[in-house]
């Protein structure tokens, strides 16, 4: 099946920064699929090229099989976009915004319904300069949705929004893609990540360094889970690093950590009880995806270091 979007050796140089460098990843229709990496990674310079907002200097973008620069008229129809650094004319007010972008399509979302679902009803008539930062960031999701696109990039849509609204947000982003939008993410948010998206590309330094789920992200980079508890008498630690499941087990500050896979708890548990200690208090920890980032980061630095 065709890839909703393709990328193939996109590279993209400022004068001496050499910004994207050789970035390769495929969209299936219908994922949520995540761009992350520190500041200055690249991530907005690819989401632009792709969109065809920026002449790459090399590479192969195709977006449902059209390469973006042959057909830009039927990239704004199959499209929408939400920039980092969007911005209105200060007058405009929020429904003829909306109303501009709407008439852009020819099967456009409700306006009025898309107002609510994103907080927006009671800003009908306001003017953009007149709206909060927050007010602002949703009305440019509501203006990348509104023409019923295909594909949809975000770039750090929840920047900026309170809890609420971000969750709000993360719903109606699971939201139009049952509808069938596909999604690109851009975000430094690593529990927007695992809330939405079914895979995630983690970028350093113009380089795709890993691809995958969360999840899989998680059991290659994470070191599985640990459990510190209270040393059991007697302390049968030879015992504990022979259960299935378990990968090491240490000793310090009077208590015994046990590093293993989500296997490891069950045998773990059943050690326990039958070494009496059936009551220890268990203290279990299971790095987060954004452990597992911090780390792949330091790692792909290092090693080009
Ligand atoms: N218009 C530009 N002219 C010159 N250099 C640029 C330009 N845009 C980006 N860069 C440089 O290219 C690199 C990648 O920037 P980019 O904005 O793509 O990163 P990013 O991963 O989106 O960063 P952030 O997370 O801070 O938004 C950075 O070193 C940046 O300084």
């Amino acid at each position: 099946m065709t890839p909703a979007l393709l990328v193939d050796g996109l590279s993209k140089r400022y004068g001496r920064v050499l910004a994207v460098d050789g970035v390769g990843f495929e969209v299936a229709e219908g994922e949520i699929f995540g761009l992350v990496g520190p500041n200055g990674s690249g991530k907005t310079t690819t989401a632009e090229c792709v969109q065809g907002l920026r002449r790459p200097d090399s590479g192969r973008v195709r977006i449902f099989g059209v390469d973006p620069h042959d057909q830009p008229g039927r990239m704004a129809r199959l499209v929408g976009t939400q920039l980092q650094d969007s911005t209105l004319p200060d007058r405009i007010r929020v429904g003829e915004a909306l109303h501009l972008f709407a008439s852009l399509a020819p099967e456009p979302v409700d306006e009025t319904e898309l107002l609510e679902q994103w907080g927006l009803a009671d800003k009908r008539r306001a003017s953009f300069a007149s709206l909060s930062g927050g007010q602002k960031q949703r009305l440019f999701v509501a203006l990348a949705l509104v023409t019923r696109p295909r594909l949809v990039f975000l770039d750090e849509m929840t920047t900026g929004l309170d809890p609420g609204a971000r969750r709000e947000a993360w719903r109606l982003i699971g939201q139009a893609r049952r509808k069938g939008a596909t999604i690109v993410l851009v975000t430094h948010f690593m529990d927007e990540v695992e809330r939405l998206c079914d895979r995630v590309a983690v970028l350093v330094d113009g380089r795709v360094i890993d691809i995958d789920t969360p999840a899989g992200l998680i059991t290659r980079h994470g070191g599985g889970i640990s459990v510190r508890f209270p040393v059991p008498k007697p302390a049968g630690l030879d015992a504990l690093r022979r259960l299935p499941g378990v990968s090491g087990v240490s000793v310090g500050d009077g208590l015994v950590e046990v590093r293993g896979t989500g296997r490891s708890l069950t045998a773990l548990g059943h050690f326990l009880s039958t070494h009496g200690a059936a009551d220890a208090e268990l203290q279990v920890r299971q790095p987060g995806l954004e452990d597992v980032y911090l780390e792949l980061v330091a790692g792909a630095r290092k090693a080009r270091a």
